[in-house]
This record gives structure tokens, C-alpha cells and sequence, in this order.
């Protein structure tokens, strides 16, 4: 059978676990150091409902309130992983930030596929945003949220579900893509 490509980019504030979750999810390991990311590229292929997906991960740069987010994050890209860490405010006060750019770039992210992901959830005596601001961000947005811990994968097990939800995000958009232009010829 055919692997079609998808390409995902991760976004979110500096240090937030964007190269952990990635790392994680494509070799199944945490390092604790940290290495701030110019931009990386990972593959790895995933199945959904039978059919292999190759998925191109962008693990970008980390972006502040301020970043003047380059083309290349908007062009080629079917969806978008946006990335806080629970114990810090400030990555949640800058993801709603990134929402707003991609908002603008994009025209209407109504059909921009979008996983809101709240890492670091093993922190939790350093906890500043609650699992329900997160949960309430993301109703308000209309995208699918979860907690993860890059670092405390194999309790939480939660890492990999984050790629299986924006495949079938980006698989939804494509399906309702379809169904548009089906009428638009039809
Ligand atoms: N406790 C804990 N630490 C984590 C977790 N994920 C990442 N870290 C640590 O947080 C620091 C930053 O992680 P990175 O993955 O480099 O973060 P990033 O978002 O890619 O950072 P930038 O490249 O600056 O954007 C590192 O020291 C990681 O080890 C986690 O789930 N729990």
C-alpha cells in the first residue's frame, strides 16, 4: 500500500518540550538537557485506519509574544501542533498569541487542522495553568486537547496520541475538503 506524506509543524514558547515531545514520539526517549532548536525536521510513519501515513514533523524554533513567524511555517503545512507546559503561564498566554498569527495567516483556521497540547504535566507542584483552562481554550477553538509528559511517557502515554489526533484532524479536514468540492462540481 501507497504512504502518503503529511507535514505538522510544533509551535509554541521556548523550552515548552517541542523537541522532547518529538524526540519522544519518533526515538522513544527523554533527554533532560536543553538545547534550544533553530528548526529539525523528524519522520515517522503512522497508521491510521489502515492506510501508512508519512508524517514530516517541523520542530520550529520556540516563538515569543513578539516573533514575526517566517512563511515557511504556513506554507506546505497541514497542521499544527501548539504546544504549552503547564507550569508556565507565560507559554499559555503566548500559544493564544501563535493561534491568532496562524489566524491571520491562514484566513480561516476553521479548516487549519490544530491539536492544543499541554506538556509537562509531570510538574505538578509547579502546575500554574489548570487541565481545565487548557481544556476550555481548546473548546473555545473548536480543536482536540490533552496533557502529556515528554518526560514521564510511560506513565502518561500520552505522547503518541498527540500525532494520531492531528492525523485524523488533518484527515477530517481533508474529508470535508472533499465533500465541498464535490459540490462545487456537482
Ligand atoms: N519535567 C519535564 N521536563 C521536560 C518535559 N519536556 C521537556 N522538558 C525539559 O524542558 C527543557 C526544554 O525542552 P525542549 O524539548 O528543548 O523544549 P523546546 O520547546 O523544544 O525548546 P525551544 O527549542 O527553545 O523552543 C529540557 O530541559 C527538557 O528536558 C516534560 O514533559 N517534563
Amino acid at each position: 500500500m501507497s504512504t502518503k506524506e503529511r507535514k505538522v509543524a510544533l509551535m509554541g514558547f521556548r523550552s515548552v518540550g517541542k523537541s522532547s515531545l518529538t524526540i519522544q514520539f519518533v526515538d522513544n526517549q527523554f533527554v533532560d538537557s536543553y538545547d534550544p532548536t533553530i528548526e529539525n525536521t523528524f519522520q515517522k510513519t503512522i497508521r491510521i485506519n489502515g492506510q501508512d501515513y508519512s508524517l514530516e514533523l517541523k520542530d520550529t524554533a520556540g516563538q515569543d509574544e513578539y516573533s514575526i513567524l517566517p512563511q515557511s511555517y504556513f506554507m506546505n503545512i497541514d497542521g499544527y501542533v501548539l504546544v504549552y507546559s503547564v507550569n508556565s503561564f507565560k507559554s499559555f498566554e503566548v500559544v493564544k498569541i501563535i493561534y491568532e498569527k496562524l489566524l491571520d495567516m491562514k484566513g480561516s483556521i476553521n479548516r487549519v487542522p490544530v491539536v492544543l497540547v499541554g506538556n509537562k504535566s509531570d510538574l505538578t507542584l509547579e502546575r500554574e495553568v489548570q487541565y481545565e483552562d487548557g481544556k476550555k481554550l481548546a473548546s473555545a477553538w473548536n480543536v482536540p486537547f490533552l496533557e502529556t509528559s515528554a518526560k514521564e511517557n510511560q506513565v502518561y502515554k500520552s505522547v503518541s496520541e498527540i500525532f494520531s489526533m492531528i492525523m485524523l484532524a488533518i484527515l477530517r479536514a481533508e474529508g470535508s475538503d472533499q465533500k465541498k468540492g464535490g459540490c462545487v462540481l456537482s
